[in-house]
């Protein structure tokens, strides 16, 4: 199975922080992670394997949106910070559309991915 995490700039820290958290649940079973580009970039530094794609405001999210399409992304993690204002915001608004169109499960915070994560035990 695929997880794509996504985190904004705001978010980052707790992305980390529930990577850490979970190390050995994500590494247990058999998913492969892909990322916007910083994001893959801070979670490689938790000893992830991670596909990185391009960061967020470069068209990041659109690459994700379109694997969620495609059907190869099944789960997504995308810790978005409510407080900010990003210049790619129709991209971020596509890729959470796509994944209600695609019924594709999809945490937008540390909360509901430790579910979906509990789910996959
Ligand atoms: O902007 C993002 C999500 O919209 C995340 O992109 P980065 O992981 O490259 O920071």
């Amino acid at each position: 199975m695929e997880i794509a995490l996504i985190a904004h700039d705001g978010k980052k820290a707790e992305m980390v922080n529930f990577l850490m958290k979970h190390k050995e649940a994500l590494n247990k079973n058999n998913i492969a992670f892909i990322a916007t580009g910083t994001t893959g970039k801070y979670a490689e530094q938790t000893g992830l394997k991670v596909t990185r794609y391009l960061s967020g405001p470069l068209g990041g999210d659109a690459q994700i949106a379109a694997r969620v399409v495609e059907g190869k992304t099944n789960m997504v993690f995308f810790f978005r910070d409510p407080m900010g204002k990003h210049p790619h915001e129709p991209d971020v608004n596509m890729l959470l559309r796509l994944c209600d169109v695609h019924n594709i499960p999809l945490a937008t915070n540390p909360a509901t991915a430790e579910m979906l994560l509990d789910h996959l035990k």
